[in-house]
């Protein structure tokens, strides 16, 4: 049964293993990364379940990936006639425009068409164009989902950006339908960064995931990772309920100038001493909760 229940949100987060967060030099580096092992686990799902499921993000942590991700999958031996044609896209959120408007996230996605992932499982949000409101479009997005999903429900890897103020998909802080249960689709009326209309996977999506990846860069991002990598509160920063199965934040040396103190927890490099200089390369923390 759908209910609107943040404690129950910050329960299923706090139940999972904190996220680890890696740091590297640059956005690109990070995305690199977080593309290599994407692909590597992907490969991995079409050899044992044969068949893959990525969920895809937007912003600037999408761009990054999307740049990476092709040759990544080329590299993990994902290729036309070889596991590529059963690997399956989504989009974690998605705006609710027209399939050819410049805010769409999935224009992310031509990369990944254009190395040899079949249109068909490029599974694409209904825009205004096609389908009445967007209650309709999560309604049917839902439905695609169930058909064509994952069939245990579970996204090998979900990718997430992550907005300054701390939203990760289209779960804005403080938005009533951010904390959504009950319901894989959520659709998002009066979105505080516009467009106002979108459609987004809930955290009963993210919580059910094999991986869910972070990526961000820029100090802007510095205090959303902050709120992020703290204890799970879905009201104040949605991010910190972004957890799966296994969880990394793969972030640039400005966007982890946020990270938060490991104090009392394992500490691992300069990270966890000095949470308000940025961490050498490579620093792997593992924060409190
Ligand atoms: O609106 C959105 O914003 C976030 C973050 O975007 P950024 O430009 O601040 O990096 C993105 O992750 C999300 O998919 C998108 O719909």
């Amino acid at each position: 049964m759908t209910a609107v229940d943040a404690g129950s949100v910050n329960a299923a987060a706090a139940a999972l293993p904190a996220p680890t967060a890696v740091v590297h030099d640059t956005l690109a580096e990070a995305a690199a990364v977080a593309a290599a092992q994407t692909a590597r686990l992907l490969a991995d799902a079409v050899a044992d379940r044969g068949a893959a499921h990525l969920s895809l993000t937007g912003g600037s942590g999408g761009e990054a990936l999307a740049a990476a991700l092709p040759g990544a999958l080329a590299a993990a031996g994902l290729i036309p006639g070889a596991g590529l044609d059963r690997l399956h896209l989504w989009e974690g959120d998605e705006r609710f425009v027209a399939a050819d408007d410049a805010d769409r996230n999935d224009l992310l996605a031509a990369g990944l068409v254009s190395a040899g992932v079949p249109e068909a499982n490029v599974h694409r949000l209904r825009g205004p164009e096609q389908i009445e409101s967007v209650d309709a479009s999560a309604a049917a997005l839902a439905e695609e989902l169930r058909e064509h999903g994952p069939a245990d429900g579970r996204f090998d890897v979900i990718h997430l950006g992550l907005g300054p103020d701390a939203h990760v998909c289209s779960l804005f802080p403080a938005h009533p339908a951010a904390p959504t249960t009950g319901t894989d689709v959520i659709a998002v009326h009066d979105s505080p960064k516009p467009p106002p209309e979108r459609v987004s996977f809930s955290f009963d999506v993210l919580h059910r995931a094999r991986h869910v990846m972070v990526v961000a860069g820029g100090a802007g991002k510095a205090t959303a990772v902050a709120m992020g990598l703290g204890a799970p509160d879905v009201v104040a920063a949605p991010a910190s309920c972004a957890r799966g199965e296994v969880t990394v934040w793969h972030l640039d040396r400005a966007a982890a100038a946020g990270m938060p103190s490991c104090a009392g927890a394992r500490r691992v490099g300069s990270a966890c001493r000095r949470p308000q200089s940025p961490p050498p390369t490579g620093v792997t923390a593992t924060p409190v909760d």
